[in-house]
C-alpha cells in the first residue's frame, strides 16, 4: 500500500511579526491518505488556515516535519517546493480566486500550462474536467459572467485538472447560499469518491458534516480527531 499523501509530525507554527509571538500550531501529528475526505472545524483563530497552508506548502512550519507523497518538504528549496505544489496539490478558496481576464476554460488550463502539458492534451483534459463539474458548455465565459456557484465549480476544476493527490479547500462555501454551498460539497465528495483524490475542507459550515469520512477539530493550535 502506498504511504500517506501528506504527513505532519510534531508540527508547530509561531508567528513572530507582532509585539507578542502567536503560537498558531502547538504540535500537530496528522496524516491524510488517498481517498480521505477530511472536514476540519474549530473556532476562529484556532489555527485551521495555518494548518491548511502548511499542508499545502504555502508556508513552512517553525518546527516539525511535513511530507508530501513521501518527500520531506523541509529539504526542498523554493523552486522544488513550488514544483511540488504545482504537481501534487490543488487549492480551493473562499473567494474563488479566478483570474478575471481569462475565460473559465483558460482558468482551468492554467495549471497545465505551468506544468508544461502539450496543447492537445491540455485541451482534452480541460474539457473532461469542465464536464465533470457540470460546466461543459460554459468554458468561454469570463468569471464575471458566472454565478458564485459556477465560479466555485470552475475553481474546483482548476484544483483537480493536473490530477493532484490532495485538494485543500479553505471555507469553500462561505460566499455561497446554502443550495450552492451544498452543491459544491456534493461535487467535492463525488470527485473524491470517483477519483480517490484526498480532500481536506476547513469550514464552519455544518452542511459539510454528512460528507466527512473523517472529522477533525482544531482548538488552541491543537488537533483532535472526532470520529474514526
Ligand atoms: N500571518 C500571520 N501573522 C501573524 N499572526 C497570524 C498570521 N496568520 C494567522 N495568525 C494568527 O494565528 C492564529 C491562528 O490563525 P488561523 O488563521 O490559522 O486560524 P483559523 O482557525 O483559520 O481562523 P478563522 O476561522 O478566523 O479563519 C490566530 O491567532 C491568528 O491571529
Amino acid at each position: 500500500m502506498s504511504g500517506p499523501v501528506v504527513r505532519l509530525q510534531g508540527v508547530t507554527k509561531t508567528y513572530r511579526n507582532g509585539a507578542e509571538p502567536v503560537m498558531a500550531l502547538r504540535g500537530i501529528d496528522f496524516e491524510v491518505r488517498e481517498g480521505d475526505f477530511v472536514v476540519i472545524h474549530g473556532p476562529s483563530g484556532s489555527g485551521k488556515s495555518t494548518l491548511l497552508h502548511i499542508m499545502g506548502c504555502l508556508d513552512r512550519p517553525t518546527a516539525g516535519r511535513v511530507e508530501v507523497q513521501g518527500t520531506d518538504v523541509g529539504t526542498l528549496g523554493a523552486r522544488r517546493l513550488a514544483e511540488l505544489r504545482r504537481k501534487d496539490i490543488g487549492f480551493v478558496f473562499q473567494t474563488f480566486n479566478l483570474l478575471p481576464v481569462l475565460s473559465a476554460f483558460e482558468n482551468v488550463e492554467y495549471p497545465l500550462l505551468l506544468n508544461r502539458w502539450p496543447r492537445r492534451e491540455r485541451r482534452r483534459r480541460v474539457m473532461e474536467v469542465l464536464e465533470s463539474v457540470g460546466m461543459a458548455g460554459l468554458g468561454h465565459r469570463r468569471p464575471d459572467q458566472l454565478s458564485g456557484g459556477q465560479k466555485q465549480r470552475v475553481a474546483i476544476a482548476r484544483a483537480l485538472v493536473h490530477r493532484p493527490g490532495i485538494v485543500l479547500a479553505d471555507e469553500p462555501t462561505a460566499n455561497l447560499d446554502s443550495d450552492n454551498g451544498q452543491a459544491v460539497l456534493e461535487l467535492l465528495s463525488q470527485l473524491n469518491r470517483s477519483t480517490g483524490v484526498a480532500v481536506v475542507v476547513v469550514t464552519h459550515d455544518p452542511l459539510a458534516n454528512p460528507y466527512a469520512r473523517r472529522m477533525v477539530r482544531m482548538r488552541d493550535g491543537k488537533l483532535t480527531e472526532v470520529n474514526g
